[in-house]
């Protein structure tokens, strides 16, 4: 279990932007002073769009900053499901490099898994920032109960991506996905979290608490982090 987890909490979802923009434009240019470059991890998902908008009005050479989404769904990408579409939307326009980690709908979710795992092996490694989101069931990034958990939390340091066939399907995004492995996220220099609403507070306190053997992919995620990891919660 990481040393220490620290929870920031806001009343609205305004100031967790504010706060979570400027501890990742820390980040950013931390990375670029001392290597030139950036690799960030996003979350997908619809609520850190309004702090990803936010980030995006920040001052920096965008053109040296790399963007992979955390996970993405297995949907075309002109589907509003598209995660990496979000991320393009938001990032592109100012000069990012912004890539994919799937093509699009694909039949075989295990091939996209692999063929997402290949494009990240090109990749700059380790990220300086994976930014993850929670759902109210638990999941993190595309890490979801089904048939492929355990490839996605216990696959071996060198593995960056699987795909994933959910069980049960999420109700907002019922789709095939590929993911960042549990040893990819973990592998981050940064990893940091962000929440709102008291339903996936109590969830994230929960798998917290139960740590290793959490029901919860958050909790199995979080439980072998070494790094400190900043929570940002906020009410609304
Ligand atoms: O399906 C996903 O869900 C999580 C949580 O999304 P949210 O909108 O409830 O915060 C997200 O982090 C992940 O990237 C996404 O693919």
């Amino acid at each position: 279990m990481s040393e220490e987890i620290e929870w920031w909490e806001y009343e609205t979802a305004d100031e967790l932007a504010e706060a979570i923009v400027g501890d990742i434009g820390f980040v950013i240019e931390s990375a670029l002073d001392a290597r030139g470059q950036a690799l960030l991890a996003l979350p997908g998902g619809k609520s850190p769009v309004k702090a990803l908008e936010l980030l995006a009005k920040q001052k920096f050479d965008w053109k040296r900053i790399t963007i992979i989404p955390t996970d993405d769904r297995l949907v075309a990408l002109d589907d509003p499901l598209s995660n990496v579409a979000m991320l393009a939307k938001i990032f592109l326009p100012k000069g990012a490099r912004v890539m994919p980690i799937a093509s699009g709908a694909a039949a075989d979710h295990k091939a996209a898994g692999k063929a997402a795992d290949a494009r990240l092996q090109d990749l700059h490694w380790p990220p300086d920032l994976v930014w993850l989101g929670v759902g109210t069931d638990g999941h993190t990034a595309s890490i979801l109960p089904g048939p492929d958990l355990a490839d996605a939390l216990e696959a071996p340091k060198a593995r960056r991506a699987v795909g994933v066939l959910p069980d049960p399907m999420p109700k907002e995004a019922p789709a095939a996905r590929v993911t960042l492995t549990k040893a990819a996220i973990l592998s981050a220099r940064v990893i940091t979290l962000s929440l709102s609403g008291k339903e996936k507070r109590k969830v994230v306190e929960r798998a917290i608490k139960d740590g290793a053997l959490s029901q919860y992919p958050i909790g199995r995620v979080l439980a072998d982090a070494e790094q400190a990891i900043d929570i940002h919660w906020s009410e609304e």
